[in-house]
This record gives C-alpha cells, sequence and structure tokens, in this order.
C-alpha cells in the first residue's frame, strides 16, 4: 500500500504539489494521470526516496522509504528506462543489481524469463529498442519481488505489441496482490488497464475514484436537433431550464438533456424534427478541460470517493 497524505513540495516558486492525499490499495492498478508539469513525477520521486517533501508524508507499507534497508524487497521502481550503463548487457546490469541488493542470482534469469527479454538480455543496453529498454526496466524493478510497484510513463512511447504485452503485464501483477501505481498524461493509455484513477492537475488532486464512475463522470452530452420552426423549441427548452444554443436558422445544440427529452418536447409542442441526435465531447478532451482547471467540471460527480 503507499499512503501520500497533505504532501507538498515547493522548487523555489514552483509549488509542483500542493496538499496532495490519496491512498494506492493492493490487488489494484491505479493510474496516476494528469498533464505535463502536473507533480507525478515528483510524488512518485518522493515515494521512491529520491526527493524530500515540503511538508507532509508518503508511506510505502506504512513507512518511509529511507527507512527500508532492503528497498528493492519492498518496492519497485521504472522512472527513466534511459539511466542504464549502455555498454552493459541487460543479464549484466541485472546482475549489479541484484548483487547490490543482496539478491540471490537466480532471480535475474526469473525476471529476464518474466518481461520477455530472453535472448536479448545476452546484448549491450546501447542497442536496445525503447520497448525492450522498457523491459529491462521492469525486469530490475521486479528483481527483489517487491509488492509495491511505481512506474512512471510506463506505456509512453511503446508499439502496439508494448502496450498490450505491458497492460497483460500489470493486471497479473495486480492479481498477485501487489500494489501497481502507474503514471500517465494520456487517459486513453491507462482507461483499459487501471482499476482505479487518481486525477491531479497543477499539484492538486481533481478526482480519485474507480476508472469506471470517473468515465462515466466525464464526457459532455449534447443534443443536437434542427426544425423549420426551430424559435419554437428553443423558447420552449429554454422554459424548461436547458442550456440552448442556437447554432444557425434552424439548428440548435442542446446542454443538460437526452434526445428523447428533446424530442419528446418537440413532439408536445407540434415542432416537426428535420434531425435529433447526441454529440458526446471525445473523453480525451473532456479530461484535458478537467486537469487544465479552466472549467469546474462536475465537481462533485468526480470529488474523492468516500467507499471503496
Ligand atoms: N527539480 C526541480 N526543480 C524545479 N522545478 C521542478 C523540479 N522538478 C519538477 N519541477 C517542476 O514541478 C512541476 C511538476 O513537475 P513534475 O515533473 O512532477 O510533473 P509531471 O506531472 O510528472 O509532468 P511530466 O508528465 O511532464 O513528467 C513542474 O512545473 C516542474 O517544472
Amino acid at each position: 500500500m503507499i499512503e501520500v497524505r497533505g504532501l507538498t513540495r515547493r522548487y523555489g516558486d514552483v509549488l509542483a504539489v500542493d496538499e496532495l492525499s490519496f491512498t494506492v490499495e493492493p490487488g489494484k492498478v491505479t493510474g496516476f494521470l494528469g498533464p505535463n508539469g502536473a507533480g507525478k513525477s515528483t510524488t512518485m520521486r518522493v515515494v521512491l526516496g529520491l526527493d524530500r517533501p515540503t511538508s507532509g508524508t508518503a508511506l510505502v507499507n506504512g513507512r518511509r522509504y529511507a527507512a527500508f534497508a532492503e528497498p528493492l524487497r519492498e518496492v519497485g521502481a521504472l522512472l527513466d528506462p534511459g539511466a542504464v550503463h549502455p555498454g552493459r548487457t541487460g543479464r549484466g546490469h541485472l546482475r549489479v543489481a541484484a548483487r547490490a541488493n543482496g539478491i540471490p542470482r537466480r532471480r535475474v534469469e526469473e525476471v529476464i524469463e518474466r518481461v520477455g527479454l530472453g535472448r536479448a538480455s545476452r546484448r549491450r543496453i546501447k542497442g536496445y529498442s525503447l520497448g525492450m529498454r522498457q523491459r529491462l526496466g521492469i525486469a530490475t524493478a521486479l528483481i527483489g519481488d517487491p509488492g509495491v510497484l511505481v512506474f512512471d510513463e510506463p506505456i509512453n512511447g511503446l508499439d502496439l505489441d508494448g502496450v498490450r504485452w505491458i497492460r497483460g503485464l500489470l493486471r497479473q501483477l495486480a492479481d498477485e496482490g501487489r500494489t501497481v501505481l502507474i503514471s500517465s498524461h494520456l487517459l486513453g493509455e491507462v482507461e483499459q488497464v487501471a482499476d482505479r484513477l487518481v486525477v491531479i492537475g497543477r499539484g492538486r488532486l481533481i478526482a480519485d475514484a474507480t476508472t469506471e464512475r470517473i468515465m462515466s463522470g466525464l464526457g459532455h452530452v449534447q443534443v443536437r436537433v434542427r426544425s423549420p420552426r426551430s424559435d419554437v423549441l428553443l423558447t420552449g427548452l429554454r422554459e424548461r431550464g436547458f442550456e440552448v444554443e442556437r447554432v444557425d436558422a434552424g439548428e440548435l445544440l442542446v446542454d443538460g438533456g437526452a434526445a428523447e427529452e428533446v424530442g419528446a418536447l418537440a413532439h408536445a409542442l407540434d415542432v416537426p424534427l428535420q434531425h435529433l441526435s447526441e454529440v458526446r465531447q471525445s473523453l480525451e478532451d473532456a479530461y484535458l478541460e478537467l486537469t487544465s482547471g479552466s472549467v469546474e467540471y462536475q465537481g462533485h460527480e468526480l470529488a474523492t470517493e468516500g467507499a471503496r
């Protein structure tokens, strides 16, 4: 389990993380979402003991990272897959990591197998593709068989095969009862694999709930309607509290209702319709709007879920 409580991190004038609190539970994949600069990496670095909080705490299994005598056995991290010695082979890199942490050498072969690095593990890292570097980074994270995993942007930049593979692996790791936290700046990357989402913007918590709940709160629906008597319909809709925008002489865009309601009202007013449809804003657009802070987007619906 990871518990972030009232975490604040300032860099001079920049408030990178602002009073952030959330919990990452075992047995689930939790997506940590927010646009570039939202504070995800900073939060993860504090969790991993690589940065100090200005105030607040970040605990792994109830303790600060620095308190662990053998941290790789508690928490595995993928932060920067480029930060490896390019002249070493993948296997050599894993052996160094194992030796430095008192981990038996057989684990090296086990993790090579698990991430599907195979024969590539005998080649020098400088010749690795991004996907292979990512697999090596994950193998390194898994070497101590930790119960908690923290992966910063593990899906970013992978090809379709790589994305499928990593989603499958994340699911397995959670099903084994591990705590899995993955960051991303794209909703589309994590919506399929994450059970829960913690969404942040400008260092602050925006939403913390199941993926299903957050997805159903996103995506703004409008009704597009065309009628030769659109002025009558416009008046009728406004009288009933709908927000209506006139697109042109015959076409209206209606907020806050479903197509059936608009159709039923048109029928009641004896207004003929030439077109009636629902238009849903793309989820990615809705998410960007939510995180940009430009709109208070269904704030209550998306607020932190009490019951888990
Ligand atoms: N060492 C640092 N010194 C100064 N400012 C920093 C430092 N690290 C991060 N920041 C700033 O803190 C803010 C949050 O950055 P952070 O990297 O945590 O965001 P992020 O959500 O991980 O974004 P990205 O997806 O781009 O990695 C940004 O404004 C960033 O410029």
